[in-house]
C-alpha cells in the first residue's frame, strides 16, 4: 500500500479533492510551472527514497524473525559476559582477535583497582594490626583493637614522600622518578632492608600510589567519563562500543612504536583526546613496569596473606589471576591472551547484542546473542527483549554462597539468583521459551569448600549436610529445580548445566549441547508459524 503523501501527490482522479485543490490554475506562468514541476519532482524523490527505506526496514524485519535469538541472564558477576566471549571465541574467533588489545585497559584497571582494594583495606584494618605485626604476619589470633597504627606505619605526615594524589597521567610518572620510582635510584630491595612490616607496607603503599592514582582515569577511559551509580569494587560499567575506543588508542600507540614515544605537546594532534589517552596507557604501562617488584612483594607479604586467609581482605577471583601473573601483565610488549581476555571484568550496561552465523545441518543461521547488566540498577533494561526471544540461558554462580550484592550488603548472592531465577521462571512472556541454566563457577565452589569455608555459615537451610562438592552440588541444583517445577505450567523442560566458563574445553562442548537443543527448539516454533 502507498504511504498517504505519494497518494496525494501522484492522484490522477479528477474528481479528488485533493487532486482539484492541487491542479495549477490556469493562469499559471511558463516560470512558475517550471518551479512547481521541481518541486513535485523533488517531492517524488524524497517520497520514493522513504518508500524504498520502508521496504528495506520490512525486509530486514521479515529476516530477523528468522534469526534465533538468546539472552544471557543472571545476576552481576554470575559470569554473562564471559560465556558470551565464549561464543565469540567458538563462532566469530576473528572478532575476539580484533578486540585483543582493547582488553590491556581492562587488565590495567583490574590491577590497579585490586592494588588500591588491598591497600585500602590494610589501611582500614591499620588499628588492630599489632597482633599481625608481633607475630610476623603468621599469628591465628585474629585481630585486636589495640589502637596502634601498625600496618600503616608512619603517617602521611611523616612519610619523607608525601602520596601522590595527581589527577594527570604526566604528573604522575614525573612524581614517579621524584618518588623513587626509577629502579637505579630505589629499588624493591630497599624495602626488604627494614624488618617492620608497617614500615613495609607503608613504604610499598608510598611507591605504589602514583600507579593506584590512575585508578579514575582508566575508569573513564572505559566508560567514556560516563559514571553510573553502583560501579562497585569490580569496576565500572561499559556500553558496548567500548572496544572501538581502547582499539582505536592501542593501534596509534602502536603507530607511536611499542608504547616508544611520547607526545611532545608541539604537534597539534597531541592535544587531542586520543593522545591524551594514549599518553594515560603509555604512563600506566612505564608504572606498572617500574612497580612489577613492588607488586609481587605486596602480593607475597605474610600482612596481605594472613589478612586473605582471615577473610579480613577478600579478594575477587579475576584479582588473584592477574596478581598471580602481573609480570607478564607489566611488561611492555604485553597483550591480553584469551585466557586474560576470559577473566578481565568489566560490568555491562544495559543489553549488549553480539550477531555470530552458525551453521547447522546445512543452514546458516544468524543467532543474535543479547548479553545483560546484572546489576540490579539494569535489569528493567532486559523486559523488551523478552517479546520474541527463542532461549534465555540464565547463569548462576553457585561458589557464591558467602557473598552478598553489592548493590544490597544484606542479601545473599544465592538468594539473589533464586528469586530472580523464580521471577524468570513466571513471567508469562517467556513461558514458551527454551530455558538453560548453568550453575557456574563450580571451579570457585570446589576450592572454597577445599579451603575448609561452610556453606551451614552462611546458608542455615543448609544444616549439617556434609560440606564437600557433591553435596553441595546436589542441593543448589535441587533448590534452583524446585522454583522452576512451581512455576512451570506450561510443563516446559529445563535444561542444567554445571560449568565453568572459564574453562574453554567443557564449555564449548556444553556450548555445542545447548545450541543443538535450542536450535531444535526453534525448528519446531518455526514450523508452527
Ligand atoms: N574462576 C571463575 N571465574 C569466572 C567464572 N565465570 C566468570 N568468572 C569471572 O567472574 C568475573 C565476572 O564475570 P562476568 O562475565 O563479567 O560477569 P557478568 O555476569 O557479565 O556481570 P555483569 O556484566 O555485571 O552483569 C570475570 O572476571 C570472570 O572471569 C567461572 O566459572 N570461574
Ligand atoms: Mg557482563
Amino acid at each position: 500500500m502507498p504511504a498517504p503523501h505519494t497518494s496525494s501527490i501522484n492522484s490522477q482522479d479528477p474528481d479528488d479533492p485533493l487532486t482539484l485543490a492541487m491542479r495549477p490554475s490556469a493562469s499559471e506562468t511558463e516560470s512558475v510551472r517550471r518551479v512547481r514541476l521541481q518541486r513535485e519532482a523533488d517531492e517524488k524523490s524524497v517520497s520514493d527514497r522513504i518508500d524504498e527505506e520502508l521496504r528495506q526496514e520490512r525486509e530486514r524485519l521479515k529476516r530477523r524473525k528468522l534469526d534465533v535469538k538468546l539472552l544471557l541472564l543472571g545476576q552481576a558477576e554470575s559470569g554473562k559476559s564471559t560465556l558470551q566471549k565464549q561464543f565469540q571465541l567458538l563462532y566469530s574467533p576473528q572478532t575476539l582477535e580484533k578486540e585483543r588489545a582493547s582488553w590491556r585497559t581492562v587488565v590495567y584497571f583490574n590491577v590497579v583497582r585490586s592494588l588500591k582494594h588491598i591497600l585500602d583495606t590494610l589501611q582500614s584494618w591499620n588499628d588492630l594490626a599489632e597482633e599481625y605485626q608481633s607475630s610476623g604476619g603468621s599469628s591465628d589470633q585474629g585481630y585486636s583493637s589495640s589502637g596502634s597504627n601498625a600496618i600503616a606505619g608512619p603517617s602521611t605526615s611523616r612519610h619523607r614522600y608525601p602520596p601522590v594524589a595527581s589527577s594527570s597521567a604526566h604528573r604522575a610518572t614525573e612524581s614517579i622518578s621524584k618518588n623513587g620510582y626509577d629502579s637505579s635510584t630505589t629499588s624493591s630491595s630497599s624495602v626488604g632492608k627494614s624488618d617492620n612490616p608497617s614500615y613495609q607496607i607503608a613504604n610499598l603503599r608510598r611507591r605504589l600510589s602514583p600507579l593506584v592514582a590512575m585508578d579514575t582515569q582508566l575508569a573513564d577511559l572505559l566508560s567514556g567519563g560516563v559514571t553510573v551509580a553502583g560501579s562497585g569494587r569490580g569496576g565500572v560499567f561499559v556500553r558496548s562500543g567500548w572496544q572501538a575506543r581502547a582499539i582505536e588508542n592501542s593501534s596509534s600507540l602502536t603507530k607511536m612504536g611499542r608504547w616508544g614515544k611520547r607526545a611532545t605537546g608541539k604537534d597539534p594532534e597531541a592535544q587531542s583526546p586520543i593522545n591524551a589517552a594514549d599518553e594515560m596507557m603509555h604512563n600506566v604501562q612505564r608504572m606498572l613496569e617500574l612497580s612489577n617488584d613492588d607488586i609481587e612483594t605486596l602480593w607475597a607479604h605474610p600482612i596481605v596473606k594472613k589478612m586473605i586467609a582471615d577473610r579480613k581482605l577478600k579478594l575477587d577471583e579475576w584479582s588473584e589471576f592477574f596478581l598471580n601473573g602481573i609480570s607478564a601483565v607489566s611488561r611492555s610488549d604485553y597483550v591480553p591472551t584469551v585466557d586474560d581476555i576470559l577473566r578481565a571484568r568489566i560490568q555491562t550496561m544495559g543489553v549488549v547484542e553480539h550477531t555470530f552465523n552458525v551453521d547447522l545441518s546445512g543452514q546458516n543461521i544468524l543467532w543474535r546473542l543479547y548479553d545483560v547488566g546484572g546489576a540490579r540498577g539494569q535489569r528493567h533494561t532486559w523486559i523488551p527483549y523478552f517479546d520474541d526471544v527463542h532461549a534465555i540461558i540464565f547463569v548462576a554462580p553457585i561458589s557464591a554462597f558467602d557473598q552478598y550484592l553489592e548493590e544490597d550488603a544484606r542479601t545473599n548472592r544465592i538468594d539473589d539468583s533464586l528469586q530472580l531465577f523464580t521471577t524468570i521462571c513466571s513471567n508469562p512472556l517467556l513461558k514458551n521459551v527454551h530455558l538453560v541454566l548453568f550453575l557456574n563457577k563450580t571451579d570457585i565452589l570446589q576450592s572454597k569448600l577445599a579451603s575448609g569455608l561452610r556453606i551451614g555459615k552462611y546458608i542455615t537451610s543448609f544444616g549439617n549436610r556434609a560440606n564437600n562438592y557433591d553435596t553441595a552440588v546436589q542441593y543448589f541444583r535441587a533448590h534452583f529445580l524446585q522454583v522452576h517445577r512451581k512455576n512451570n505450567q506450561n510443563k516446559r523442560v529445563l535444561y542444567s548445566h554445571l560449568t565453568s566458563v572459564v574453562d574453554t574445553k567443557t564449555t564449548q562442548s556444553i556450548i555445542g549441547n545447548v545450541r543443538d537443543a535450542i536450535f531444535r527448539g526453534y525448528l519446531k516454533s518455526a514450523a508452527l508459524v
